[in-house]
């Protein structure tokens, strides 16, 4: 049996932790975090900011007692500084101060990420704000409920920036996004699904500051305007959401990068030095619809990366069958889900695809029942036919239909292929020749 040291217990740790203890018996796990709380779900922030929650109760799943109860040992605000892989020994120091090392025979590193922090005049005035941590979101709740914070600038339009300007919005603040793209959500849709985004922001009162790239933060000990290339916008509170970056410091010169500086691993999660695993943000994942390994910082992945390196770290060998990124957002009760590449994303990287839409009710006419538009997308590859990646809207729940999209990339169904498959018809849920199909037969 082999003692396996964890660094990082949020949802990439807590996944290998659980997974070791329930079904590896004998192993030791050891497992230091520099933070207070362990699960917190950051999905929950712009819930709680927003009042759709009545508060942060339900945002933990686990603990580090449930931890310990399951043979753990477990050093909270703990941080690890420093990792000798030779001697296999990391070297951490405890909360009063003190110094701990401990030797391990297995380690993985879940380390998570970090908000980037763009280095701009005024980044550090009074309420300019990271959304991180579970603290983060105390500090902005509490803040926001003076009246002197009017005006939150939110930078950024990914999905945390577009979920905390509803909730700012949502919290009768006067709400201004900006990014630098020319619309929200540019990694994950293409422009004629984000303009559907767009004109809901703008329909619940949101100013859009897109295609702007902010050079300064202004104020006087508090933040009072932002200012971009093209504007300045009045400013009480300023949140920043413009993407993470991965936390592999203590890799050092030993351990291989991806070009982001994640951990570069394989499908069992192994880095490029022996025994030492890295799950999570602070890693990479094999992305089925390049082919190849990318950053892709998802709670989802974190957990299944968990469990794959908990596997293997434990002798079992198995390999991940790799992500498309596959991710939802509902603002305004607006659903978008996509999974895979955009048509622009895929033709960026010189793939001559070709996108097949359609746009159709949920169910037939003659039902009486809530029946809404509904919007895809489904990208391919007009050579090898292959389903590339896909993009539904509506305020109809469609998120279940993204997952069979998710599975046909991550198996290589071509467009023919899904045009034939089985999908049922009851008028109650959909129409004979629903819009899955209907995309499909309609590829060129
Ligand atoms: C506001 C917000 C909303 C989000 N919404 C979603 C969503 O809806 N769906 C989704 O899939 N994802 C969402 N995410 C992304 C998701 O939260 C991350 O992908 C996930 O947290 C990654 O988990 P992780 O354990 O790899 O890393 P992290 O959550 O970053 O955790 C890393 C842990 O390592 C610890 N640590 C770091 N360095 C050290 C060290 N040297 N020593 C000891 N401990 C250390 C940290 O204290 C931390 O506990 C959201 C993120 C945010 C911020
Ligand atoms: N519903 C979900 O699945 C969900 C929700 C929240 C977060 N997340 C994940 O958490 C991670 C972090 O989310 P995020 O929103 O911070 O990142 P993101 O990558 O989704 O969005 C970052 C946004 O900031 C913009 N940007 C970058 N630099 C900028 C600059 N200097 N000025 C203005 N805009 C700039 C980008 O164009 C992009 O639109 C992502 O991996 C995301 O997928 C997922």
């Amino acid at each position: 049996m082999s003692k396996i040291v964890v660094v990082g217990a949020n949802h990439a740790g807590t996944a290998a932790i659980k997974t070791i203890l329930s079904n590896h018996p004998g192993h030791q796990v050891s497992v230091y975090d520099s933070n207070s709380n362990i699960s917190f779900l950051g999905c929950g922030m712009a819930l709680w900011i927003g009042a759709q929650i009545d508060g942060p109760e339900g945002l933990f799943y686990s603990s580090k007692e449930q931890l310990e109860s399951m043979g753990a040992v477990i050093h909270m605000e703990s941080k690890v500084e420093d990792i000798n892989f030779e001697q296999k020994k990391i070297f951490a120091r405890a909360k009063d101060g003190s110094a701990l090392e401990e030797n391990y025979d297995k380690l993985i590193l879940a380390t998570g990420s970090w908000p980037i922090v763009p280095n701009i005049p005024g980044k550090d005035l009074e309420n300019v704000q990271l959304v991180k941590l579970y603290q983060h979101a105390g500090d902005v709740i509490e803040k926001i409920k003076s009246p002197d914070i009017k005006n939150v600038v939110v930078v950024g339009a990914g999905y945390i920036g577009v979920e905390l300007a509803e909730a700012f919005q949502r919290h009768g603040k006067n709400t201004t996004l900006i990014d630098i793209e020319k619309t929200c959500l540019p990694v994950y849709y293409d422009d004629e699904f984000t303009s559907l985004m767009n004109q809901n922001l703008q329909d619940h009162g949101i100013h859009l500051a897109f295609g702007e790239r902010v050079v300064e933060i202004r104020g006087s000990g508090k933040v009072e305007e932002v200012v971009t290339d093209k504007g300045a916008y009045p400013a009480d509170m300023v949140v920043l959401c413009i993407g993470f970056r991965p936390n592999t410091n203590l890799g050092g010169e030993k351990v291989e990068r991806f070009k982001n500086g994640a951990y570069l691993v394989n499908k069992k999660q192994e880095t490029s030095v022996k025994d030492v695993f890295a799950i999570g943000d602070c890693a990479t994942v094999y992305d089925n619809s390049v082919n190849a390994p990318n950053y892709i910082a998802l709670a989802t992945n974190a957990v299944r990366s968990g469990i794959v390196a908990a596997h293997n770290a434990c002798g079992t060998e198995i390999e991940s069958v790799g992500v498309q990124g596959s991710n939802g957002i509902n603002i305004y009760d607006l659903k978008m889900v996509s999974t895979g590449l955009t048509l622009k994303k895929a033709r960026s990287l010189g793939i001559n695809a070709l996108a097949t839409d359609f746009e159709d009710l949920q169910k037939p006419e003659f039902m009486k029942s809530e029946n809404p538009p509904v919007k895809i997308r489904i990208v391919y590859d007009a050579d090898s036919r292959v389903i590339l990646g896909a993009q539904m809207a509506s305020t109809y729940d469609i998120s279940m239909g993204i997952h069979l999209f998710s599975l046909a990339i991550q198996e290589k169904v071509t467009i023919e292929k899904l045009a034939l498959t089985d999908i049922f018809f009851l008028p109650h849920f959909n129409k004979p020749y629903n819009y899955i199909t209907m995309a499909a037969i309609s590829a060129k």
